[in-house]
């Protein structure tokens, strides 16, 4: 970090943009294979948050990486810098009262560690999305299995990459034998039990 630099207290802060908004706010970790569901139960669950009129945005892998972190590729260095970049723009999203969903494979569970440590206690919430490999590689939404397995892509995680499932997360879904809505459904009470909303 650079030095001479200075911290500036804000006038408004999270506790009144939450006290605006009338619900928590804070980071909402889905993690798991490409092709377990993320995107879609994520994408769900913010639209059901949006028609409730609470304030929310999703953070999504393959749009964060067509720009703030195009510069990154997929090496272990390269994933964790890609974390670490978005975890701390997740947070801004939380300290501005927003509940912020967050889709990214996410494979490391120090990186993931890392973000959980760096917001306020209890302000985030990390969703495994459980899908077996042989099920999301017969999904193969954009065909990146089959270009793995023609070694067209090298390191795709589940393949020749590693995933550490979260081995504590506040919440597991079975995308294997739930739908989309009965997914975001799940999230959704999980936000009520915490009296997020
Ligand atoms: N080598 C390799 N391994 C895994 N995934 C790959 C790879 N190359 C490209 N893709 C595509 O990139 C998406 C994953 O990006 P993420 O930013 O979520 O990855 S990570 O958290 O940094 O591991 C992932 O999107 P999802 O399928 O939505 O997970 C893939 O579409
Ligand atoms: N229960 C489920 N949850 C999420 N996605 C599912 C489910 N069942 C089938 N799918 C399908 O699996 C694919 C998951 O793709 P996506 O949401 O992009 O996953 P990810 O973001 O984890 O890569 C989509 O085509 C989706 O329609």
């Amino acid at each position: 970090m650079s030095e001479n630099l200075t911290w500036h207290e804000t006038s408004v802060g999270n506790e009144d943009y939450r006290r605006k908004n009338g619900h928590q706010s804070g980071v909402l970790w889905f993690t798991g294979l490409s092709g377990s569901g993320k995107s879609s139960i994520a994408n769900q669950l913010n639209k059901v948050l949006y028609e409730k009129g609470i304030q929310s945005y999703l953070l999504d892998g393959d749009n964060v990486r067509h720009g703030l972190n195009a510069d990154l590729g997929f090496s272990e260095e390269d994933r964790e810098e890609n974390i670490r970049r978005i975890g701390e723009v997740a947070k801004l999203f939380a300290d501005s009262g927003t509940i912020v969903l967050t889709a990214f494979i996410s494979p490391y569970q120090k990186d993931r560690d890392l973000v959980r440590a760096s917001v306020q206690a209890g302000d985030f919430i990390e969703i495994h999305v459980d899908c077996p490999v042989e099920e999301c590689e017969t999904r193969d939404p954009k065909g990146l299995y089959k270009k793995a397995r023609n070694g067209e892509i090298k390191g795709f995680t589940g393949i020749d990459a590693p995933y550490e499932a979260p081995p504590k997360p506040e919440l597991v879904l079975d995308s294997k034998t739930h739908d989309v809505e009965s997914c975001a459904e799940q999230v959704w009470k999980l936000l009520q039990k915490k009296n997020w909303v």
